[in-house]
């Protein structure tokens, strides 16, 4: 079996040339048996082939015959250590343990060929061949091979191929975290925790006195983890928040009861934490948006398991901590981030709706979504009773602590001159209300909003955010209400009785039923009111709404396009979307978050903000594509989602490998290199990555089944778009001039 994607079955002494890591080098007989072993090659993964079939050049020279045949493909006898140190000191100029194309080595390396007992040489050569040799070798010696037979396949692979094997059989696990004694260390850790002693600690909510008991077991059977276990008091606080900054920690997440036997064969019951997928880099915990854009890629790769669990997760959150977290961080208790339960539980829901308990599933995600919905979403201070829409706004006091130390300097600067301070220490006296300044908390009440709205941070929303009834949100909770409609009206005979564990927060009493009917009427109003405050029928596009100007904003954002994913738009208006919105968000490689125009200058007194012009997010990607797919727009979504796949493909050959948080969508060499705020996540590994960035990742595998299968070939060869639809075109037109009428 081979690890998580199961599609191979091998003979004893049959291996696959694309087996995971683990099957691959973990194998001594395969390593040390150079002539018993037979590999199969998956031709049609062989970049050769392709490169064939276009009738184009091969970068590389093949061979003698006796050695590769299109059964077995060419394998090499490589040492690990020696071949390591040659890439190393040749290939790797500017010594950042990465082969790219901003290497100066010579491009080539001589392997020794297996077939041959290591007699001839063969010369595999190119920044992506030397690349993938460097990133096997470093796998390699990371199962503790000396000596492998490497098959060449695994060099010149169909790059497209290679980025959603390596998806599939490795980044999804290497972003897997379980809260349990298995692992508590690994998913404990937070590079944001920026105090003296950032030990491992752990929050209990109040509600789960079963998981506070174990926790407190692990940390005294394993004091060597240093692990603080801590329980939280029933309410939570915006004081209790601030005052956890000296000491944060993770947040328990749901957990399940499972058997244990000893040695002796005694049973004992334990509890085993629900995984869920972190986005990496520092961001090491469950994340709300970021979790639902995972799902997507995860259902694709038949991980349901772990989609699902990440919805009891959110429903573990809801009912324990009153929202779905910004994530699971004792400092983004107060904050949550854009809504998507419903949309992820209903797709879980359609991958196992023939288990027996998926009805109950769907009804606990339901249940909990419209707890959310009422508690979080639509009372004070979110919702605004005027319009009856929403906004970002969330509770807490001071500064948030886990930015990167500078970003706040340039803010807070001023004050701390005025008040002849050192940072930290005004810091925590701002904190701690020993001084006052109220511009100052105007300042952070927005700040906090734009982190929970996902997109921190952006001058669309800088200053203002609390106020901006945004088309993000609003689409979003537009959605909530007609799914949880549907939901109720197709799956619970018209009926949803609310237990009493759900009614906090509503207008509900325990045992009432609700039915589809007042579902339908909120979205209608949610409707009525966007179309009038927040579509500008000469640009053709939505707005944010400003609650506290009374009027709509200007700022062009790529959240427009939710509309489409919602639905929330009209034939008319997804048409005008499509005709006079889109044009002005695409980019070389996709959708760009805003406008250059609505972003303005931008120098050193008025920095790059990472959620402006000119960066492109997966989620903004993945929505796009399928609000226009939505509304049939085909050929648009083919389009946006070739840009953006063959954007991350070319990074991810030129670039050692490397799948990253965010792209500059404009920059077509190395759209990967983004400066602004913390930098980019997922860029710091060495030799070889090991688990991309998580919503990239989805992005990368659902992007691929928007496009057609030409598409699909014309990326593994790295065409540019508009070299692709060039062909097409021409081929059309010759088709054409071809075709007789009988
Ligand atoms: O530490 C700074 C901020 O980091 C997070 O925001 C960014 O990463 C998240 C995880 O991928 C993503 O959900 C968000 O859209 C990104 O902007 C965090 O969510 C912020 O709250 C935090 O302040
Ligand atoms: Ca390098």
């Amino acid at each position: 079996m081979q690890g998580t994607s199961g599609h191979r079955s091998r003979g004893s002494e049959e291996y696959g040339v694309y087996d995971d890591a683990k099957t691959y080098y973990a194998s001594e007989e395969r390593h040390s048996n150079r002539y018993g072993v037979r590999t199969r090659t998956y031709s049609q993964n062989s970049l050769v082939k392709q490169l064939e079939r276009m009738g184009a050049q091969e970068p590389f020279r093949r061979g003698s015959h006796d050695e590769t045949t299109m059964e077995t493909g060419r394998r090499f006898l490589v040492q690990v250590d020696a071949t390591l140190e040659i890439l190393k000191n040749q290939e790797d100029t500017d010594g950042n343990m990465q082969i790219t194309i901003e290497d100066n080595g010579p491009k080539v390396i001589s392997l020794r060929t297996a077939a041959s007992a290591g007699h001839n040489r063969f010369e595999v050569r190119g920044t992506y061949m030397l690349s993938n040799l460097l990133q096997e070798l470093t796998l390699a010696k990371e199962y503790g091979r000396k000596q492998i037979i490497l098959d060449e396949g695994r060099l010149n692979e169909n790059p497209v191929d290679r980025l959603s094997r390596l998806i599939r059989d490795h980044f999804w696990d290497g972003l897997t975290r379980r809260i349990d004694a298995s692992s508590i260390e690994i998913a404990a850790r937070d590079p944001k925790d920026w105090t003296d002693d950032p030990r491992p600690r752990i929050y209990v909510p109040i509600g789960a006195p079963e998981q506070y008991e174990y926790y407190q077991k692990v940390a005294a059977d394993r004091p060597e983890l240093r692990l603080d276990v801590q329980q939280l008091p029933e309410k939570i606080t915006p004081e209790l928040i601030r005052d956890m900054n000296d000491k944060p920690g993770l947040l328990a997440v749901a957990v399940e009861k499972v058997e244990e036997e000893d040695e002796l064969g005694n049973k004992t019951t334990s509890l085993k934490g629900l995984p869920f997928v972190v986005p990496g880099g520092r961001f090491n915990e469950l994340y709300g948006w970021d979790s639902y854009m995972e799902s997507l890629g995860l259902l694709i790769h038949e991980r349901v398991d772990l989609a699902k669990s990440m919805v009891l997760n959110f429903c573990f959150c809801i009912e324990h901590y009153g929202k779905i977290l910004n994530a699971t961080r004792s400092y983004y208790l107060g904050r949550s981030q854009p809504p998507f339960l419903t949309d992820m539980a209903l797709r879980v829901y359609e991958k196992i709706k023939h288990e027996p308990d998926s009805k109950e599933f769907l009804r606990r995600a339901i249940l909990a979504a419209i707890k959310e919905y009422h508690s979080v979403w639509t009372s004070e201070p979110r919702l605004d009773p005027v319009t009856g829409l929403s906004r970002y706004r969330p509770e807490g006091l001071g500064v948030p602590p886990e930015t990167e130390a500078t970003h706040f300097v340039h803010i807070l600067k001023p004050y701390i001159e005025k008040h002849k301070m050192e940072f930290e220490e005004f810091v925590r006296a701002y904190n701690y209300g020993e001084i006052k300044e109220p511009e100052l908390d105007e300042y952070f009440l927005h700040d906090r909003a734009v982190r929970e709205s996902g997109h921190d941070t952006s001058y669309r929303l800088e200053g203002v955010c609390a106020d901006l009834a945004t088309i993000d949100l609003n689409s979003l909770l537009f959605k909530y209400e007609t799914d949880i409609g549907r939901t109720i009206r197709s799956l619970f005979g018209d009926k949803l009785v609310i237990p009493a564990e759900f009614c906090q927060g509503t207008p509900y009493q325990p045992g009432e039923s609700v039915s589809s009917a007042v579902w339908d009427r909120r979205a209608k109003r949610r409707k009525l009111t966007m179309d009038k405050l927040m579509w500008n029928e000469e640009e053709g596009m939505f707005f944010d709404y400003d609650t506290a100007k009374r009027q709509r904003c200007t700022y062009e954002t790529a959240t427009t396009l939710w509309a489409l994913w919602a639905g929330i738009a009209t034939p008319k208006q997804a048409a005008d979307l499509v005709k006079k919105g889109l044009p002005r968000f695409e980019m070389f490689g996709g959708v760009v978050a805003g406008t250059e125009k609505s972003r303005g200058a931008i120098g050193l007194e008025r920095p790059n903000r990472q959620w402006d012009y000119p960066y492109g997010w997966a989620p903004q990607q993945m929505l796009a594509w399928t609000g226009l797919l939505r509304y049939s727009f085909t050929e648009e979504a083919e389009r946006l989602a070739y840009k953006w796949l063959f954007m991350i493909t070319k990074a991810f050959v030129d670039f050692n490998g490397v799948v990253v948080e965010k792209y500059d969508v404009t920059r077509p060499v190395d759209p990967h290199r983004v400066d602004a705020e913390y930098g980019n996540q997922g860029l710091d590994f060495k030799g070889v990555a090991k688990e991309g960035f998580g919503w990239v990742n989805a992005s990368y595998v659902y992007g691929l089944q928007i496009v057609n299968a030409h598409m699909r070939r014309a990326l593994g060869t790295l065409t540019p778009y508009e070299t692709f639809i060039r062909a097409i075109e021409l081929n059309n037109e010759r088709a054409l001039a071809g075709l007789t009428l009988t």
